[in-house]
């Protein structure tokens, strides 16, 4: 298994070019299943986990092609052939949820695989559930797998979410799309990967309104058609790299960054003393000056603070003057990273979902293991600060949502490799 080696030390300076969202693609593709016409994304990022849903759509009977490198995925899905998405696949992540909504919108049966718990948390889909039931779906769990029925097409329906759920909203819309009549979804999420969708959706012919706020309204159409769609922008790929040269100081331009991706992250990065500048191409990003200022941080559905971005933003804490507060309200398990932090000499103390981080003056290089994809990177961070050596073992969980990190941090001068089979 491969590690990553980080010599820490020194500042960082240079450009770093932000792939598409893994988030976006992963729930873009599924929409191939909705039309029998084909379906290109274009700025598709590199990763293990397109790899995977590549797998899943292909065993449902759709074609994709990868060109230009992977950085465009040519999708068709003329008739879907096999209406089962097979656990061996589901279970290696969790977005193959996504295919259930489009499968039973376009032929009124789906047989999808319970994804199960994972690293971070339980993470349930009952929500998916019953939304596709608010649209007429009948459901039942069997063998581990839900059998979806609409016998006879889904029918247009309200939509009352308790709490938001990107992956249901998404299921739910992209069904939506096909059902008879008008959807109304309450309580949205409204993340930018949904505007993405929705965006996507309606060059396929979608009618679709109010995706970006907490209501979305959907009138069904009879069918989609193909298109065209560039990848929006991976905001927390974005967000990890503009933490680089806030953790090693110098100054590093994200290109392709969008403030509006970022905002809650960028008023956090500004009370810790780290300028974000918009530029021509993107964000450029430094340290005002001396040490970082401890910030609380409480993670929220968009457009508050990400999920995916509190283990990153934890490593610059750790080096803060002060004591920082992390809150994490998405998911029941998402601190990890905080054990292996400490073993590089972090002061973090864990109560349930509450991390409290006392800045150390500095960090030590250590060997330590990564536990998801968003601690990975976090380790990496650390390690990029800390004093010697870090080896960050486990580094499949950080192939699923990083492409080239090693090219794209050793370009800004950070000394970083990857070692084989470790
Ligand atoms: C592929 C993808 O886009 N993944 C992102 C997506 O995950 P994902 O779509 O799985 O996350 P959700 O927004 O659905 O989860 C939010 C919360 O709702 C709960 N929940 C969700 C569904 C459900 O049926 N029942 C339920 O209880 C979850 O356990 C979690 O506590 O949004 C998360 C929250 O921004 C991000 O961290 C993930 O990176
Ligand atoms: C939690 C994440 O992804 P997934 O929902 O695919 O597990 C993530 O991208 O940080």
């Amino acid at each position: 298994m491969d590690s990553i080696l980080v010599t820490g030390g020194g500042e960082l300076s240079g450009q770093i070019p932000i792939a598409g969202a893994k988030n976006a693609c992963l729930t873009l593709m599924p929409a191939t299943l909705l039309s029998d016409e084909p379906l290109t994304l274009t700025n598709a990022p590199r990763l293990s986990d397109i790899k995977t849903m590549t797998e899943l759509l292909q065993s449902l009977g759709a074609e994709v092609t990868s060109l230009q490198d992977g950085k465009v995925l040519a999708m068709s899905s003329h008739t879907i052939s096999n209406h089962t998405a097979d656990y061996d696949i589901v279970r290696k992540m969790r977005a193959s949820i996504l295919v259930l909504g489009p499968m039973l919108a376009r032929d009124g049966h789906a047989v999808v695989s319970l994804p199960g718990g994972c690293a971070i948390g339980a993470r349930p889909v009952d929500l998916h559930l019953k939304a596709l039931e608010a649209l007429g779906a009948e459901l039942e769990l069997k063998d581990g797998y839900v059998h979806a029925k609409a016998p006879g097409g889904l029918k247009g329906g309200i939509v009352d979410f308790p709490l938001v759920s990107v992956g249901a909203t998404e299921n739910v819309l992209m069904a939506a799309t096909l059902a008879k009549g008008t959807t109304v979804i309450n309580n949205a999420a409204r993340e930018p990967e949904i505007v993405d969708l929705a965006d996507c959706l309606r060059k396929m012919g979608a009618q679709i309104d109010g995706d970006g706020t907490s209501t979305i309204t959907v009138q069904g159409v009879d069918r989609l058609h193909g298109a065209t769609h560039p990848v929006v922008t991976d905001r927390i790929e974005l967000g990890t790299y503009m933490l680089a040269p806030a953790i090693c100081g110098g100054e590093v331009e994200l290109l392709g960054g969008r403030l509006d991706l970022v905002a809650a992250f960028c008023e956090k990065l500004d009370a810790a003393g780290i300028s974000v500048e918009e530029t021509d191409k993107g964000l450029k990003v430094a340290r005002r000056n001396g040490r970082i200022t401890a910030v609380d941080v409480v993670t929220e559905p968009f457009p508050g603070f990400p999920t995916d971005l509190q283990a990153q933003m934890m490593a610059l804490l750790c080096t803060a003057n002060g004591t920082s507060v992390l809150e994490e309200k998405i998911f029941e398990n998402r601190f990890m990273h905080a054990p292996e932090l400490i073993r590089m000499g972090a002061q973090i103390e864990v109560h349930g979902g509450t991390a409290t981080v006392t800045g150390v003056d500095q960090l030590k290089g250590a060997p330590v293991m990564a536990t998801d994809l968003r601690a990975s990177v976090s380790l990496i961070l650390a390690g990029l600060a800390a004093e010697g050596e870090t080896v960050v073992s486990r580094v499949y969980h950080l192939d699923r949502g990083y492409e080239h990190v090693v090219g794209k941090l050793s370009a800004v001068g950070a000394k970083i490799e990857r070692i084989k089979g470790q």
